[in-house]
């Protein structure tokens, strides 16, 4: 929590004012931040200043897994969180690419778990570090990445936190993820939580003790109309001890996030948290 909040306060004193085009808003940016979470000693990243809905983060994170590129899926799972960029964002709703409405397009895990290839196939990106993880082996190159410049025109949105590499040391799983768009008031709240817990996730499913996580942010920044609240409200306040999270111990495979795993299957033991704090949303 604290380096959530030193990040936030480093952006108040030192970000520089930047013009966003595609938002048509100015950002309070500064450039890298390097965050690291004890996923070992459940040491769960969620931010205390203002109450935050975890929930949605990880129902982002289930969908990613299982390649969703349609907003009613995420709804489904349980957040609305694609709702705008899916059905609001204009040069989207212009793109002959899009298939109807809460169309995402190619983006996030619809990509990972069907990277295209030079031959015309695809190829499984999670599947294959799943499999190797489990077998033990780390090849240097255990990667699960959302870039793809040649695609961006298929999806609604640039990725944001577009690659995960895993390592193993002995039996222990590491996570190096890295962002390179970071909307901190919002979208790291829910981002933090999101490298945690895939890395927890992947532990447990291939068999590892997971280790510590590596988030990486090359742009932060604090949209100009949420920078009062950060500045005024949510920066004067005192965090509180960091929660545990509980994932259900049956979650064994990959198998079981793509078929019954829900939000039931996760849970926050002692969060006490601020009052929420609404902040505004750029499309
Ligand atoms: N401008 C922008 N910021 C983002 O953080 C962001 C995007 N766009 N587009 C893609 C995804 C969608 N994300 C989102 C979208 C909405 C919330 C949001 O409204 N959060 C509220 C309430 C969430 C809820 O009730 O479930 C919050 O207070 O955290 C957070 C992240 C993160 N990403
Ligand atoms: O997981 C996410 C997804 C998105 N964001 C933020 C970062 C930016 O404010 C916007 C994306 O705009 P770009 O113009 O494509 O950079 O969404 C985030 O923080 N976390």
């Amino acid at each position: 929590m604290k380096q959530y909040l030193d990040l936030c306060q480093r952006i108040v004193d030192e970000g520089e004012w930047v013009n966003n085009a595609r938002t048509n808003k100015k950002c309070l940016t500064v450039i890298n931040a390097d965050l690291v979470y004890d996923v070992a000693n459940n040491q769960f990243p969620l931010v205390t200043t203002r109450k935050s809905f975890w929930k949605s983060a990880i129902a982002e994170v289930l969908g990613y897994l299982r390649g969703y590129q349609n907003a009613a899926d995420f709804r489904a799972l349980g957040t609305k969180t694609w709702d705008a960029n899916a059905n609001l964002n204009q040069a989207w709703l212009d793109n002959p690419n899009r298939k109807g409405p809460d169309d995402m397009g190619l983006i996030y895990g619809a990509l990972g778990r069907a990277f295209p290839k030079h031959d015309g196939g695809h190829v499984d990106l999670l599947q294959q570090i799943v499999d190797d993880l489990t077998n033990g082996i780390d090849n240097r190159a255990e990667i699960l990445t959302f870039f793809h410049p040649g695609a961006f025109d298929l999806g609604c949105l640039r990725p944001c936190m577009y690659e995960h590499h895993f390592s193993l040391l002995g039996d222990t799983l590491y996570l190096n993820s890295t962002q390179r768009s970071c909307d901190v008031p919002l979208g790291l709240n829910f981002n933090m939580v999101q490298v945690y817990v895939l890395l927890a996730l992947m532990a447990q499913i291939t068999g590892h003790k997971p280790g510590k996580a590596y988030h990486k942010i090359v742009n932060a920044h604090i949209y100009e109309d949420q920078l009062v609240s950060m500045r005024d409200i949510q920066l004067k306040r005192e965090p509180f001890a960091s929660p545990k999270l509980i994932i259900n111990p049956k979650i064994k495979t990959l198998k079981d996030i793509e078929t019954w795993v829900t939000l039931a299957d996760f849970s926050v033991e002692g969060y006490e948290h601020h009052d929420a704090i609404k902040y505004p949303f750029a499309v």
